[in-house]
């Protein structure tokens, strides 16, 4: 079936999500209409986009005259009517209150017409809920980004209860055309995937200050300078397949920690990772070799950067 280009967009909210946002889509060529409730936070949106704008600029990422035009196509307006009436898709990123969200959507299920469609950007409401007021739950769901939007590639597409297969492989398409990479998860869980991770990683993070085990500092230099660089290049159960499922599960039954029933199974079959060509993914040598040289690459450029920018020491040559 033929899907909608969606070229119409009205964003609302202009904060720290919308602006990215709007300015990713006005770079792909979209007509966007910001809106903020206040002339104030529509004044610090320009602001915002300005300065976004320029270092994608300074570094290269895009020209002087494409971010003249792309800044023009981004309309402001403190009228709601503008940013829902006549547009192809109206993305939500105001505050995570679910009242609010759901005063909004009725609001723009009444404005918008039935073929325009709506996408929540929460992080951990039910869009299902967000909808429960709209006439056409059908045309509402989750479009969850990451901060900076315009940066961070990952989109997760969650339906409602009550959202058509359409608009949600409508919504993937048109977030490929941008460039993004839309992940459509089946159930409307609150949180989805990211932000549960990110929850469990901050769970745990407060907890080893609270116990005393390492400042706030600490841990953020745990992360930015060990185990979340790799995250960049790797995920969890590469990783797990890269180190081997046999050693986690002895780490795991060392510190007196469950061992999860899918782990001990492939460990049980000699599924261990990269070594035995099985883990959580098939391996072949060429497959193994060029996992494990795109994650020094990876770290290659990370040094280099830290260490020009001088928060790395450059090591003694040795000469
Ligand atoms: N900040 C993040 O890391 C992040 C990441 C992913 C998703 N989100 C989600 O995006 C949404 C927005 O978050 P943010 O960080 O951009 O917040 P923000 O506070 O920076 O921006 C919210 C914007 O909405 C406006 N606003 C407030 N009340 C409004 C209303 N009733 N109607 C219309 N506009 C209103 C504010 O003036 C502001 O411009 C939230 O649902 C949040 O959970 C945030
Ligand atoms: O990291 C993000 O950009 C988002 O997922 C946020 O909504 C937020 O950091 C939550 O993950 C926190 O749990």
């Amino acid at each position: 079936m033929g899907h909608k280009r969606l070229m119409r967009i009205g964003v609302v909210g202009g904060g720290a999500m919308g602006c990215g946002i709007a300015l990713e889509l006005a770079i792909a060529g979209r007509q966007v209409v910001l809106f903020n409730r206040q002339a104030e936070s529509s004044e610090a949106a320009r602001v915002k986009l300005e300065r976004d704008a320029a270092l994608l600029v300074e570094t290269g990422m895009l020209g002087a005259e494409q971010r003249t035009t792309a800044l023009a196509r981004i309309h402001r307006t403190t009228v709601l009517a503008e940013a829902a009436v006549v547009q192809d898709l109206v993305i939500e990123s105001i505050p995570e209150d679910l009242a609010l969200k759901q005063q909004l959507f009725k609001e723009l299920d009444r404005l918008a017409s039935p073929d325009t469609l709506l996408a929540t950007n929460t992080t951990a409401l039910s869009v299902t809920a967000i909808a429960r007021d709209c006439a056409h739950p059908e045309r509402v769901l989750s479009a969850h980004y990451y901060l900076p939007a315009h940066l961070v590639p990952l989109v997760d597409v969650i339906p409602g209860e009550k959202t058509s297969p359409d608009a949600v492989e409508t919504v993937r398409r048109f977030l490929e055309e941008l460039g993004k990479s839309p992940v459509v998860f089946a159930k409307d869980v609150p949180g989805s995937v990211g932000p549960r991770l990110q929850q469990a990683l901050i769970g745990e993070a407060f907890r080893i200050v609270q116990e005393g085990v390492a400042t706030p500092e600490m841990v953020d230099r745990v992360l930015t300078q060990g185990i979340g660089r790799r995250l960049g290049a790797s995920g969890i159960f590469d990783r797990l397949d890269l180190v081997g499922l046999d050693f986690i599960t002895n780490i795991l039954r060392g510190s007196g920690r469950p061992v999860p029933p899918v782990l001990a199974q492939k460990v049980d079959q000699g599924e261990l990772g990269l070594k035995t060509g099985q883990g959580f993914y098939p391996w072949t040598p060429d497959s193994a070799a060029a996992f494990e040289e795109r994650m020094a690459r990876h770290l290659i450029t990370q040094l280099r950067e830290d260490r020009a920018a001088g928060r790395l020491p450059t090591p003694e040559s040795g000469e």
